[in-house]
């Protein structure tokens, strides 16, 4: 997925399309980039402004949409109103999700929109926006209405629907009980989604909210499940956030997130794959990734139930949990204690038919049998352990695949390899189908 972020630089990374770059990176997004301003500040203070001009403004734009398919974008600072109609001539016939993060003040009080630019802002960027994200000053701001009992963020958030936003989000509104919320305007309906406020002055939420909706509507979410997902990403990425310069926190993405994100991704392909069903065990799938230096199956991501064959589909029971697979988690840690790059790993049903592509793709197979095992490896029950050592053993180089034909009561199993799950997934799709 290909998402473009327009923007400022901001030196720090805190903030606009470096923070940006962090964020889809993350995601596992390819992140394209044009820069609308450069700008010097840092977590303590803002510096100064350089906008680009129109010229190279528009040159930066066609060179991608010559190139790129493009799946999603998001529009932060714009500056000035020469970059706003430059911006909106390249953008207003495309089809694809905006989401427009109406930066007009940084956090550390920097100006990122010229004052006599706010019309041709809701003139020309508002319009281009499948979802906008005012956090609560720059809704009032943007409306020239103060939130009220009687002006309810309903109401502003009409008042910005009206100048042509198709869906409006506004953030970071403060409540009772340690609560913050953000109010929603969809076209037909208005909720609000809210949740534990953390005591962290921080840069960048914003920017990573925004990011995450247009990640998730390139992924054809709904307006909904998007809001809820940015939530709990800005969430994680607030109480990520760290003192990395003398001043604000910056925040961040957990790499357990990425991990997570990684092999979910995998998984959702994996049960895509056509006729993927017949690859299916007596004892169901598995599909693990592990932390780096994993001490134990608790750092092992798996899925806490199980890939389970349902008629002609695979479906996914259970939810990602580390520690939620034991059996191919172990074959996982025997075969990373050997070669640690190896850290994705998932089992598949054991059939010639597949053993015979295996070897006519030219992946590394090893194999082990189940009744040459020792009977004290028998009664400790670490049979895996064994299994994977004695495949590793009798292999010159790092086994893509390892199966056994099993034993009596013990189903036979193939177990594929791979640095990553994606790089496991390449392997299944050369094996299956
Ligand atoms: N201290 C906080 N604790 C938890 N969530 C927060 C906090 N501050 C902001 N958020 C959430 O982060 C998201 C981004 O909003 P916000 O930080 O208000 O944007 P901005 O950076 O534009 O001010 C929203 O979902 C908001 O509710
Ligand atoms: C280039 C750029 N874009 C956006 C922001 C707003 O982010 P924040 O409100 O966290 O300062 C920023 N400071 N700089």
């Amino acid at each position: 997925m290909n998402i473009l972020s327009i923007g400022g630089s901001d030196p720090s990374s805190g903030a606009g399309i470096q923070s940006d770059i962090r964020m889809f990176s993350a995601l596992n997004t390819y992140t394209l980039t044009v820069i609308t301003a450069i700008t010097s500040q840092n977590t303590s203070n803002f510096g100064i402004v350089e906008p680009v001009s129109s010229k190279m403004l528009k040159k930066q734009l066609e060179s991608l949409f010559l190139d790129f398919k493009i799946d999603g974008i998001k529009i932060g600072m714009v500056y000035n109103s020469k970059i706003i109609k430059v911006i909106y001539q390249q953008l207003n016939k495309l089809k694809i999700p905006i989401v427009v993060d109406p930066v007009i003040k940084s956090t550390t009080g920097g100006k990122l929109l010229e004052i006599n630019a706010v019309k041709d802002f809701k003139k020309y960027i508002i319009p281009l926006a499948t979802v906008i994200t005012p956090n609560k000053d720059e809704a009032e701001f943007l409306s020239k209405t103060k939130i009220s009992r009687k002006n309810t963020p309903k109401i502003i958030a009409k008042k910005i629907q009206d100048m042509g936003a198709k869906n409006v989000v506004i953030t970071g509104i403060e409540g009772r009980n340690n609560k913050i919320s953000d109010f929603v305007l969809e076209k037909n309906t208005k909720y609000v989604i809210s949740g534990e406020k953390i005591s962290k002055i921080n840069h960048g939420s914003g920017c990573n909210h925004s990011a995450a909706i247009v990640y998730s509507l390139a992924k054809k979410k709904s307006i909904k499940e998007s809001l809820y997902f940015a939530r709990k990403f800005t969430y994680d990425s607030i109480k990520n956030a760290k003192k990395i310069g003398k001043g604000v926190l910056i925040t961040d993405i957990q790499s357990e997130d990425k991990i997570k994100e990684d092999l979910s991704n995998a998984i959702n392909r994996f049960t895509e794959i056509k006729g993927i069903y017949k690859n299916i065990p007596e004892c169901q799938t598995n599909f693990v990734f592990s932390k780096q230096k994993p001490k134990s199956t608790k750092d092992v991501l798996g899925i806490s139930g199980r890939i389970v064959k349902a008629e002609k589909r695979v479906i996914v029971a259970g939810e990602l949990k580390y520690g939620g697979s034991k059996h191919v988690a172990t074959a996982l840690l025997s075969m990373n204690k050997k070669y640690p790059q190896i850290c994705s790993a998932i089992n598949l049903k054991y059939q010639k038919t597949t053993i015979s592509k295996i070897k006519k793709s030219k992946l590394i197979v090893g194999s082990y049998d189940r009744s040459l095992e020792p009977k004290d490896v028998k009664i400790k029950g670490s049979t895996i352990k064994w299994g994977i050592n004695f495949a590793i053993k009798n292999s010159k180089n790092i086994p893509d695949v390892i199966y056994h034909k099993g034993d009596f009561g013990k189903e036979p199993m193939i177990i594929v390899f791979g640095k990553t799950p994606e790089n496991v997934l390449k392997k299944i799709l050369k094996i299956t189908g």
